[in-house]
């Protein structure tokens, strides 16, 4: 099933438990705008070369629309579309003021030079600025971008519209990013962990961990993991995987992904099939790559009793129900993976009012979101009798579809 489908399939779901009425369930469902457009720049040989950009503003019926920009191949119109309408309950479930919307562009950032990638964001960000801003719609990093990417942005924007920091986040600390924000996904991840782990009266030391991905997420996921006492025993990046039963040394494997770029002949594991990540025995599984990676064709034969997901829509529903009968219990992406929102709201706050907080206030503040929306959704999954993906998706929708009816939706 594609990645819109499987979203819209589980609003459904939670639509229906919720009981919405089904124009209101029609209108949140059809994105509030899209956008496509055409970014042809010079390559550094003198050719030109043409990508297409999206951005897809899905809600704002909470807030400015709020969500990452990604540069991967396999960027598209569903796929941006669905990862637009999950930021909307993302913002929600984390109860921060926010819509969502989501942005890409289909080019594969390996294959860039430095200048090739600044042309493209310049030329993407030409083509977008009337219809972003500080109170419509506040781009953040995703897959493939970072905080140069949305300096580039932040640069081009306001050569239109005066210095307006504010309007995207995850920016350099010196443009007025937030200290906490580059690692904020990641610390979010461990803390909802932690949350459902003590569910169960365990905590993260001494268990262990399988991690696919180790860019932005999966690096920081992995590193707070290891500090915690957590085993992480098995690893990959788009290179390859790497496996070690004692556990990796996960500062050492840093400082060699820093110095090659990649996961391979780093000595302190045995090298693995990439495919073998997903299935192989560890306690937690946590995807931090791309989406509908958990599926039939592997879902029966994935070995962890959790899955957090800090990727986007890593498990599509037929692996949901396969995990589900299995016992394997899933901590749903809108919220494992809301940190970096919740920290990219912080940053906008501060910006705003142009005061700087220290690390310690973000994480702390961070934390409490994290903690605070656990036991929400678990409140919803008891008034709705359902499982840790309803429930988020009930408490998200709620929040949503309550505020579209205060605005008046019908009139
Ligand atoms: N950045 C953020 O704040 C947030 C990100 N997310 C989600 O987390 C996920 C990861 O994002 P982020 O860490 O920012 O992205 P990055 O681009 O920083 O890292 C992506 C990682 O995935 C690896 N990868 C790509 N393709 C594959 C593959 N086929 N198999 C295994 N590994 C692969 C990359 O390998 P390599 O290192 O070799 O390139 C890299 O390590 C995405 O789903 C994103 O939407 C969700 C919330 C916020
Ligand atoms: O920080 C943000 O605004 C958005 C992060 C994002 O794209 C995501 O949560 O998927």
């Amino acid at each position: 099933m594609n990645a819109l489908a499987a979203t819209n399939r589980n609003f459904r779901l939670a639509s229906r438990l919720l009981g919405l009425d089904s124009k209101l369930e029609k209108s949140l469902l059809i994105p509030f705008r899209e956008i496509k457009v055409e970014c042809t720049i010079p390559k550094d040989d003198g050719t030109l070369a043409t990508y297409v950009g999206f951005r897809i503003q899905h809600d704002n019926a909470r807030g400015p629309m709020k969500g990452g920009i990604r540069y991967h191949p396999e960027v598209e119109p569903d796929e941006v579309n669905a990862l637009a309408q999950l930021m909307t309950w993302k913002t929600a479930v984390a109860d921060i003021p926010y819509g969502g919307a989501k942005g890409g562009i289909g080019c594969n950032p390996r294959d860039l030079s430095k200048s090739e990638l600044e042309r493209l964001t310049r030329v993407f960000t030409q083509k977008i600025h009337d219809l972003i801003g500080i109170h419509t719609d506040v781009p953040a990093p995703d897959m493939g971008t970072n905080a140069q990417t949305m300096a580039w942005i932040l640069d081009e924007y306001s050569k239109f519209h005066g210095h307006s920091p504010a309007v995207v986040t995850g920016k350099p600390i010196d443009l007025g990013g937030s200290l906490g924000r580059e690692a904020a996904t990641g610390r979010g991840v461990v803390y909802a962990t932690e949350a459902l782990l003590a569910e169960y009266g365990k905590s993260i030391k001494g268990m262990t961990f399988g991690i696919q991905g180790f860019g932005n997420v999966g690096s920081w996921a992995s590193r707070l993991i290891h500090e915690k006492g957590g085993k992480v025993i098995a690893v990959s990046d788009i290179t390859g995987a790497l496996k070690n039963t004692n556990g990796i040394d996960i500062p050492e494997l840093l400082k060699h992904k820093e110095a090659t770029g990649s996961l391979k002949s780093f000595n302190g594991g045995d090298s693995m099939d990439p495919n073998e990540l997903l299935v192989h025995e560890c306690d937690v599984l946590i995807p931090c790559a791309l989406g509908g990676v958990l599926n039939r064709e592997n879902a029966a034969d994935v070995k962890a009793k959790f899955i957090i997901e800090a990727a986007n829509h890593p498990t599509d529903p037929e692996a949901d129900e396969i995990l589900s009968k299995k016992g394997v219990i899933i901590l749903p992406d809108i919220y494992a993976n809301a940190g970096g929102v919740t920290v990219s709201y912080f940053e906008w706050v501060q910006n705003i009012q142009g005061f700087m907080w220290d690390e310690e206030k973000v994480n702390q503040e961070l934390k409490k979101y994290m903690t605070k929306a656990f036991h929400n959704i678990k409140n919803m999954c008891q008034s709705h009798d359902c499982n840790l993906r309803m429930g988020a998706f009930t408490l998200g929708v709620n929040r949503v579809a309550r505020a579209t009816i205060l605005r008046g939706w019908e009139a």
